[in-house]
């Protein structure tokens, strides 16, 4: 007999017993995850039960989220609720419904979630975006705004304009005169930043070169890879904030240089202040005059100047590289926009900030890349903070509130063939967003780009101003042709938090014989 054979009775039962174990340890584990696997339907005290939505809880959502918000909206209708983790969101993708919540009950959904990344280790509470609805965030808001209100935009209106003519004359160089085909991106964000940085700290940057332009924007990138409203599991798992992880590194070393880069810039301003200097109107400038008044702390005032590059700058120079990647492929759009110049404006000079009501087809042109191009298909969620019963759905307090955008802006009945590129759609739309948003049939809103309600986004009069000057004065200067191997993606993007194309390159010639001498009429400036 081999000790083989003798010991097999003795191993063969601790074998059948470790399986046995594990698999009760499965079935264990299983039993206790089960509460966040599948969704856990709610109802309030009279019964009302949490909106409808898919029975699964979701880590996080995946690349290209509008899709499943999309998806679901058609399965679920037009509120329905996710589970992400332990978080509830209810998705909003009907106007009326959008009005009721955001709008008429603006004092219940207008707080924030406070993201584990975003809020806590990024921006810590400030920011305007990320404050709960409290009076910090009312206060850093009317500060803000004054900054970005129709009226101060008509105040500098005329740097702008400066900077847009910069903008074209940029392209012309870059391109060599229509010579070598240009990716437009960093073109177009170094006019928006320029505009930010005028507005908030009243300078620029005077060449590409200029090492301000990679300090702000490998901020406001890495802001964006690390804040999008699903993408950190963290946020939606309590017990993964208690691990280390290398995001969390990433946030706390963002928000130090934020303050460190921000701060320096707003001590330049408080040192040409103090040497008497005639330092520009700007947000900073402002700030060192009623810091002791409104009770500002160093913090306080680095995020404020901050807000305005990291919400300005890619969504504005977003739709700028969105509208030069739809127009190759829509020569009918183009044509009837260059007619539309010549016939107005003419060869002599380029359209300016005053030629915009003359000119409602280019207006319209920038409102349907708005719609068909949002930069946030989720605009920022809100935050509820009282229970609450919508036609008999239960929102209970802290839910995640979701405009859903990308629905909104596909709904047929409100644009007729949604996913066709067509600015006849609003071509009399004489209204600006921000009146729009005011309109009291919801249905003829021109989009929903800029959110809605009390946290509706405050900068719509500066970004529909760069805006009008860019696209206008593209068009005036360029005919925009895509390379024969080289195809223009319209339908993946770049960023979690803003969406911008992915990198692409076009051939930008200029239409006429003027272009070459009206390049020349402004030079770069050093502020
Ligand atoms: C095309 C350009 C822009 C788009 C599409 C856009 C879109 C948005 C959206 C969707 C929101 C969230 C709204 C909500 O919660 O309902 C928002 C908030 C905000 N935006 Fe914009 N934005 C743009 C340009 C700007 C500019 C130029 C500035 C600054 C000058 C700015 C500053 C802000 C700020 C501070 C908030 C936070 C508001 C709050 O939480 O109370 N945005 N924006």
């Amino acid at each position: 007999m081999s000790a083989d054979i003798i010991a097999s009775p003795h191993v063969i039962f601790p074998v059948l017993s470790a399986k046995v174990t594990l698999s009760l340890v499965v079935a264990a584990v299983l039993y206790a995850l089960l509460p966040y696997l599948f969704r856990k339907n709610l109802v309030d005290k009279d019964g009302n039960p949490i909106p409808p939505g898919p029975l699964i809880r979701f880590p996080y959502l995946p690349k290209f989220p509008e899709l499943s918000l999309d998806g679901w909206a058609k399965q679920f209708g037009p509120i329905y609720s996710v589970w992400i983790g332990n978080q509830l969101y209810v998705v909003i993708s009907d106007p009326h419904i959008a009005r009721d919540i955001f709008v008429n009950n603006g004092a219940i959904f207008s707080s924030r979630k406070d993201y584990f990344i975003k809020n806590q280790a990024i921006l810590r509470g400030r920011a305007i975006t990320a404050s709960q609805y409290n009076d910090k965030w009312r206060q850093h808001r009317r500060i803000a705004t004054q900054f970005m209100t129709a009226r101060a935009v008509e105040g500098y209106v005329n740097m702008v304009d400066y900077e847009s003519h910069i903008l074209i004359r940029s392209f012309y160089q870059e391109s060599c005169h229509g010579a070598v085909p240009v990716n437009p991106q960093y073109v177009s964000v170094r006019y928006t930043l320029n505009v930010m940085l005028a507005i908030s700290l009243g300078t620029r940057t005077d060449s590409f070169n200029d090492p301000l332009i990679q300090r702000t924007l490998s901020i406001a990138l890495e802001f964006n890879d690390l804040t999008g409203p699903v993408a950190n599991m963290a946020d939606f798992i309590t017990p993964l904030q208690w691990i280390p992880t290398a995001k969390q590194v990433r946030g706390r070393k963002l928000h130090d240089e934020m303050v460190e880069v921000y701060g320096a810039l707003l001590l330049k301003v408080k040192a040409r202040m103090d040497a008497g200097e005639d330092v520009p109107d700007c947000l900073a400038k402002t700030l060192f005059e009623i810091r002791e008044q409104e009770g500002l702390d160093w913090e306080d005032m680095c995020m404020l100047t901050a807000v305005f590059t990291l919400g300005g700058v890619h969504s504005t120079a977003g739709i700028v590289q969105w509208f030069l990647a739809l127009l190759p492929s829509h020569p009918d759009v183009a044509r009837r926009a260059y007619e539309e110049l010549d016939n107005v404006v003419g060869t002599d000079q380029l359209p300016s900030a005053e030629d915009e009501c003359r000119l409602p087809y280019i207006r319209a042109i920038i409102k349907e890349v708005q719609r068909v191009h949002a930069p946030f298909w989720m605009a920022t969620p809100h935050y509820s903070t009282e229970d609450y019963v919508y036609k008999g759905l239960f929102l209970p307090k802290d839910t995640a509130v979701v405009l859903n955008c990308y629905t909104l802006h596909h709904n047929e009945e409100r644009y007729a063939d949604p996913h066709t590129f067509n600015p006849d759609r609003y071509l009399n739309d004489r209204l600006s967003c921000a009146d729009s948003a005011k309109l009291s049939n919801v249905m003829d809103r021109d989009h929903w780009a800029f959110g809605a309600g009390r946290r509706i986004c405050p900068g719509i009069a500066v970004a529909e101003c760069v805006l009008w000057l860019a696209v206008s004065r593209l068009l005036w200067s360029f005919t925009v042709h895509e390379l024969p191997n080289e195809p223009i993606s319209l339908e993946e993007y770049e960023g979690t938090s803003g969406r911008t194309p992915v990198p692409f390159r076009v051939r930008l010639i200029p239409r006429h014989d003027r272009v070459h001498s009206v390049m020349q009429l402004r030079d770069e400036i050093t502020l």
